[in-house]
């Protein structure tokens, strides 16, 4: 539970010590499996930027900090203290010279986490241990950083299984996909067409002082410097979207070369919180049908589709049991956008790769071959389904694919992106597609059934 901060009275900013303490509680929070999404809200509002840069900063240094509190501390610190120490490492100058990381000079830290540990009842005994760690790494810092580094965790910052995974899944790219991985992803926006074009959208945002480029397919946008989105014009009304550019190839994909004459029957499978049901809707006049096992997931929908002004058929259901809920009318197209590990889009969710367990790729692989044999009956001879999911393992990517291939002989696969990988300017799939570099790992295939 994270305990709330008094502010100081008068103060136009939290001290960086008010910061640490919870920044701590959220690490902790994530050591012990619990997701950042669930553990960010708890802390108090006034706090909460400050603190989700510090943590999200220090998540993309846990491998190499955990690693230096071993070699720093002859016996393993308490969890608290532990979560503490790792925090003010990962703030250190030579832990933080990457844009975007927050900076502090090595005393003002030394003197801010002693404060901290001051303050807080399970750290109060240790404030002299913290103290001494990080005057030690003052003085030996380079010599630690060596040590620290021979292990794959430290070096990369990712687990050791999961660095492996990605060598052997993409052995000429895995450095940059691991890099990439750690640094984080530039707001990327998605315009809708329904609304005014891109160019339009452009110039409202440099009226509002938010310097920002094309990106993408036709209406991507990045901006120069993330901003909370009630900050984005038109935002309430429905002009704009946050959204990977990635994440915006599936409606065109799934959509491409539609007569619009015709009025599509679409299911997107696995829908919430709705973004790429929303991009169909603004995409092209289709009737879609949008479903996800998580009712609560479900409202979310609602409430993107009624922010965007747009209309779909929204059921909370498995989609792996359309007896359940399909009226036998064959779809012309689905899109499974297949639950995952997420291995993409860590950039934007640093937490996921210490949640992750290595196990937890099988199961999920399992789930989409389950989802992927029950939505293929559905889809009528002729139509397409785009099977993608956030992640760069091959195993819920080409590996997928090429087994539904093997079992299904009425299927084929047409042009699709394939692997996508994150700030590469290549992917690593049939054609280049990430020619900004600037999106999340990602994977696309298209699945084409024969008409006969
Ligand atoms: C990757 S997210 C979907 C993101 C969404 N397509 C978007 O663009 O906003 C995967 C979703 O699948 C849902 N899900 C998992 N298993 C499912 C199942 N068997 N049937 C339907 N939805 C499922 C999860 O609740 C989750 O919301």
């Amino acid at each position: 539970m994270i305990q709330p901060v008094p502010m100081t009275q008068g103060a136009q900013a939290p001290a960086l010590s008010q910061q640490l303490a919870p920044a701590s509680q959220c690490l902790l929070a994530v050591q012990s499996g619990r997701s950042l999404s669930d553990v960010l809200p708890q802390v108090p509002s006034a706090l909460r930027p400050g603190v989700q840069a510090l943590v999200f900063h220090a998540l993309r240094q846990a491998g190499m900090t955990a690693a230096l509190v071993k070699l720093l501390a002859n016996r393993a610190p308490s969890p608290p203290v532990r979560a503490l120490l790792q925090l003010a490492l990962a703030l250190m100058p030579e832990l933080s010279a990457d844009e975007g990381a927050p900076h502090y000079s090595a005393h003002t830290l030394v003197s801010q986490a002693v404060q901290a540990a001051k303050t807080a009842h399970d750290t109060q005994a240790q404030a002299g241990f913290v103290n001494a760690c990080l005057r030690r790494f003052q003085r030996e810092a380079a010599a630690l950083l060596v040590q620290a580094g021979r292990h794959p965790e430290a070096r990369w910052n990712h687990p050791a299984w999961w660095v492996r995974r990605v060598q052997q899944d993409h052995p000429q790219q895995w450095e940059a996909v691991l890099a990439a991985s750690n640094r984080p992803g530039a707001m990327a926006l998605r315009v809708n067409r329904r609304h005014g074009s891109r160019e339009a959208y452009l110039q409202r945002l440099t009226a509002a002082g938010l310097p920002a480029r094309a990106a993408g397919d036709g209406y991507g946008v990045l901006l120069d410097h993330g901003v909370p989105v009630d900050r984005l014009p038109g935002f309430a009304d429905g002009d704009v979207s946050v959204q990977d550019l990635a994440a915006q190839q599936a409606a065109p994909l799934l959509l491409a070369g539609h007569d619009s004459q015709q009025r599509l029957r679409v299911l997107d499978a696995c829908a919430a919180p709705g973004g790429k049901t929303a991009h169909l809707l603004e995409h092209a006049d289709v009737d879609v049908l949008a479903l996800d096992k998580d009712a609560q997931r479900c409202e979310r929908i609602h409430d993107n589709l009624r922010r965007l002004r747009l209309a779909a058929q929204v059921r909370a259901a498995d989609a792996a049991r359309p007896a359940d809920w399909w009226d036998g009318e064959p779809f012309d197209a689905i899109l499974l956008d297949a639950p995952c590990t997420a291995s993409g889009i860590v950039r934007r969710h640093p937490d996921v790769r210490w949640l992750r367990r290595e196990a937890d790729v099988a199961q999920l692989a399992h789930q989409q071959r389950v989802l992927l044999d029950a939505l293929w009956p559905l889809l009528r001879p002729g139509g397409r389904l785009v099977y993608a999911t956030c992640s760069v393992f091959r195993a819920e990517g080409s590996d997928q694919v090429k087994a539904f291939l093997e079992r299904h002989s009425g299927a084929r696969a047409g042009v699709a992106p394939g692997h996508l990988l994150p700030g590469l300017p290549e992917g690593g799939g049939q054609f280049n597609d990430n020619d900004s570099g600037e999106h999340d790992g990602f994977f696309y295939a298209c699945l084409e059934k024969a008409t006969t």
